[in-house]
């Protein structure tokens, strides 16, 4: 990480935010309890995320984790809801509200037009799981990954993206095997499953993740955008046809029959399309 100029863009309690040359760097930390998140955790994270998105000099977002736990040593990306937070109805925010947001945040980071990798670095257990699943890519730590579905012990069910696109990333008996028995798995066993793109390193883990933002910020900011909401598409629904339609609207937007349709509509006239029927 030393190497990279990285900027706190927002002080937060439960995260850092910072951003460097087009990259946002989104991290957990919470390392003393494995980077569980609690309602502040996922409000911050909320809009941590919803500044990268409007923020129009950043092309990429990386979801990583501070760490490792000052009491013992262990990395971790995140092991899910803090169960210390989980009240009757879902986790409860100093506002004494019970709340399941985390799944606001999967939102996000599913519809952004911008690519998120995940970065993890140890644990990525429960909704920590899923939320590397819902990422667009994910790169983990070759000594300290351990990714494993813990929802089944505690009575929690990602039946979203967590588990149903899961099993589209790794399969169905995979997917089963996962969240039914509950087992650790290395990040070469998650990449050798289709859900990590790469093993990298520990010490060279930061740098790999800015590198591979640098290399897609390279590409056409369009081309991302409409691959990725396509790729979302059939997964999505209706949903993920609105996402993908909105875009293709802003790219109508930007021609000049639609400058002559508002036109026409603001002068009070009949709109004079240029007659082109493009094959
Ligand atoms: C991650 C572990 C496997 C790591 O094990 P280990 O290395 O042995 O460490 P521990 O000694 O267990 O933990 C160290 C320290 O951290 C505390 N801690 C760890 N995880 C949590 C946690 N999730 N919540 C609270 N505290 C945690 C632990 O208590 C220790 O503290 P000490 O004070 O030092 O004793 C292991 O820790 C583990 O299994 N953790 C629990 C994993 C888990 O079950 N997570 C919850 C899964 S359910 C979930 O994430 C909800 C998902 C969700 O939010 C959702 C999904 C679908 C719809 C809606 C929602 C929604 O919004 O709720």
């Amino acid at each position: 990480m030393n190497s990279i100029a990285w900027q706190t863009a927002k002080e937060y309690d439960d995260i850092t935010y910072k951003k460097c040359n087009g990259v946002a760097r989104i991290a957990f930390n919470r390392p003393d309890v494995r980077n569980a998140f609690r309602p502040k955790t996922t409000s911050e994270l909320l809009d941590a995320f919803h500044d990268s998105q409007e923020d129009t000099s950043i092309g990429a977002v990386l979801l990583s984790a501070e760490g490792p736990s000052s009491k013992d040593g262990v990395y971790s990306f995140c092991s899910g809801g803090d169960q210390k937070a989980r009240g009757q109805q879902g986790y409860v925010g100093e506002d004494g509200y019970h709340r399941l947001n985390i799944l606001e945040v999967q939102r996000l980071i599913r519809f952004m037009p911008k690519a998120v990798i995940c970065v993890v670095p140890g644990w990525a257990v429960g909704g920590g799981h899923s939320l590397h699943v819902v990422c667009d890519m994910t790169l983990a730590s070759k000594e300290h990954a351990i990714f494993k579905q813990t929802d089944a012990d505690v009575t929690s069910f990602d039946g979203g993206y967590g588990s149903a696109y899961l099993a589209k990333m790794v399969g169905q008996k995979k997917a089963r095997e996962i969240f039914f028995l509950g087992r650790n798995y290395s990040a070469q066993e998650a990449f050798d499953m289709g859900m990590v793109n790469a093993v990298v390193p520990h010490e060279e883990l930061e740098n790999a993740a800015y590198e591979w933002a640098q290399e897609v910020l390279a590409k056409s900011p369009t081309s991302i955008k409409m691959l990725k909401f396509a790729m979302n598409l059939t997964d999505d629904g209706m949903v993920g046809q609105q996402v993908f339609a909105g875009e293709a609207t802003r790219l109508a937007y930007m021609t000049e029959e639609a400058k002559e349709g508002r036109d026409a509509f603001l002068e009070k006239r009949a709109p004079n399309f240029d007659k082109k029927w493009l094959p």
